[in-house]
């Protein structure tokens, strides 16, 4: 995940975008960019790091324009130390185009080979979003003329619809013309609509979040649809289309879970409602399980499992107690780079108060458990601090998969629940009993707030892929030809009991830690 944004204002959008960018930075902590377009001069500024860091005032001066866009980078494809590989990128041809993507390319490969060999296009680095860009300039290039119409750009995007597969939110600008956002036919990463002001003074804002719109005075309109572009010249004329032949939304499940903030509301559903549905279903499971007098207090695993742990204490009539607090200067330890900076994070995020947990039976409830990092050092702090039994359930079913969309879990074996019996894994965390969410329970949860949301992105829970490109663990003939051998390779082989082991029991650096940041990621 990352997270996008792109304005069209009356006046200047730089204020606008940070403001927005800082709003989105739970999304990617890696790397920020920032472009903003000024007449037809477009005017760049990107690098590794967070978004305080990334802009200083010297840098927020060199952005002038009343049409922008930006974004913060959590990679899934590429380098995470790759500077050239933070966002947006930009091609010179035709117009001028800069492209910020939230998501990713599962035939990334077959593109780029297709890029050089047909439309005799350079991709310069391993970023998936490179290749897309490429696509949408090579695509508009062919059905634009000058003046540019809402038109050519629709037919550039319905092609990037037939060409391109995985998952893709898009804001690019043009120069000159103004700024396109399209969200990919399955709309499984979101995209938000925003608007404020009246006439001569609008600001138009999309942006992955709704909090980004909210949280800098906008109003969210709606959101973009699955397959649907959307234009806003520069005049702040919006036009719109449907561009793809098979629409369905398939938003994906990890982003009510966790990703998302509690405060958006994505295609029409509060992520905050959605983690109370959660905590109530995942009571239901908890009493068949643990007597619920055997609980003496429910405490959340700070930060994301909150509203869930809350409402779960209510549903069992138990105190819901905050045993841990959390730094807040330290960020969000799932979305780090590298096995061995993430565990040594959740002892710097999160400290225990010992009374709390001295003599109790304590329930620690968690949104979700993926690599297993967060619960097993919980556990043991919870342990430290005197808990009597420590109970460990989890707001989101068992990760088994791959995610190959856009949320970084490609490797299988990363997976604590990979290849694990749910007693390997309770044993594994060291807990007394370990509870998780039932995934169809979890898709109601989320279904029940929206009935035009039925189905879902699930298949880090269920392994089933909405393209298809894995099938029973193994990718299928054609879709692997797309890919190098040893992309997501947890999910092309099929496991062994030793690969399997998420993190080594000793000193938590498993040998994929010797790899840049641990990621088997998309290599062009
Ligand atoms: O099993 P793991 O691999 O450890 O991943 C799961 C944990 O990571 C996330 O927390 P994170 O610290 O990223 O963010 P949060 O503060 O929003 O909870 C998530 O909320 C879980 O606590
Ligand atoms: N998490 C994302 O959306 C990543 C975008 C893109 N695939 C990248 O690696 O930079
Ligand atoms: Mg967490």
């Amino acid at each position: 995940m990352c997270g996008i944004v792109g304005a069209v204002s009356s006046g200047p959008v730089n204020q606008l975008l940070y403001d927005a960018l800082l709003l989105l930075q739970h999304r990617g902590q890696d790397a920020a960019g920032m472009v903003t377009l000024q007449g037809q001069r477009c005017h760049l500024h990107k690098a590794r790091g967070m978004v305080r860091d990334v802009f200083r005032t010297r840098n927020m001066r060199a952005l002038p324009g009343n049409t922008g866009l930006g974004q913060v980078r959590y990679p899934t494809a590429g380098n995470a130390e790759s500077e050239e590989e933070a966002q947006p990128f930009y091609v010179n041809a035709p117009f001028g185009l800069a492209l910020v993507h939230n998501g990713n390319l599962t035939n990334a490969v077959a593109l780029k080979r297709a890029l050089f060999e047909v439309d005799r296009r350079h991709i310069n680095t391993d970023s998936d979003s490179e290749v897309l860009l490429n696509v949408f300039a090579h695509e508009l290039g062919r059905f634009s003329g000058v003046p540019l119409t809402p038109d050519a750009i629709f037919r550039a995007v319905s092609a990037v619809h037939r060409r391109v597969r995985g998952s893709y939110a898009v804001v690019a600008l043009i120069a000159g013309q103004g700024l396109v956002a399209f969200r990919d036919p399955k709309g499984i990463r979101p995209l938000s609509l925003g608007r404020g002001g009246a006439g001569d003074e609008t600001t138009w804002m999309v942006a992955s979040e709704s909090v980004a719109i909210e949280g800098v005075g906008l109003q969210q309109q709606r959101d973009v649809a699955p397959g649907e572009a959307i234009f806003i010249d520069q005049k702040g004329q919006m036009h719109s289309r449907q561009c793809a032949d098979q629409p369905e939304l398939l938003p994906c499940l990890f982003e009510f879970v966790y990703l998302a903030r509690p405060d958006s509301v994505l295609d029409g559903v509060s992520v905050y409602r959605a983690r109370l549905n959660m905590g109530e279903t995942l009571a239901q499971r908890v009493i068949n399980f643990v007597k619920p007098a055997d609980i003496d207090v429910v405490i959340p695993i700070p930060e994301s499992s909150r509203p869930s742990a809350m409402q779960l204490a209510h549903r069992l009539g138990k105190p819901y107690r905050e045993g841990f607090v959390k730094n807040r200067y330290v960020g969000r330890t799932f979305i780090m780079p590298g096995q061995a900076v993430r565990r040594k994070s959740v002892r710097q995020k999160l400290n225990a108060i010992a009374q709390e947990f001295s003599g109790r039976n304590v329930l620690l409830v968690d949104d979700s458990i993926v690599r297993g990092t967060t619960s097993k050092e919980i556990v043991q702090m919870a342990r430290d601090a005197g808990a009597n039994k420590v109970y460990l359930a989890s707001a989101a079913p068992p990760v088994r998969f791959s995610n190959i969309y856009g949320i970084d879990m490609p490797t299988q074996s990363e997976l604590v629940a990979h290849d694990r019996s749910l007693e390997e894994i309770r044993t594994y965390i060291g807990c007394d009993a370990l509870i998780y969410q039932d995934l169809d329970a979890l898709k109601s949860c989320v279904a029940s707030l929206n009935p035009a949301m039925q189905r879902f992105e699930a298949s880090c829970f269920s392994g089933e892929y909405v393209h298809g490109e894995i099938v029973n663990g193994q990718w299928v003939e054609g879709a692997r030809d797309d890919l190098q051998g040893e992309l997501f390779q947890g999910a092309a082989r099929p496991s062994t009991a030793a690969s399997s082991v998420a993190v080594d029991e000793a000193d938590g650096d498993s040998e994929r830690d010797s790899a840049p940041h641990g990621r088997q990621r998309l290599t062009l």
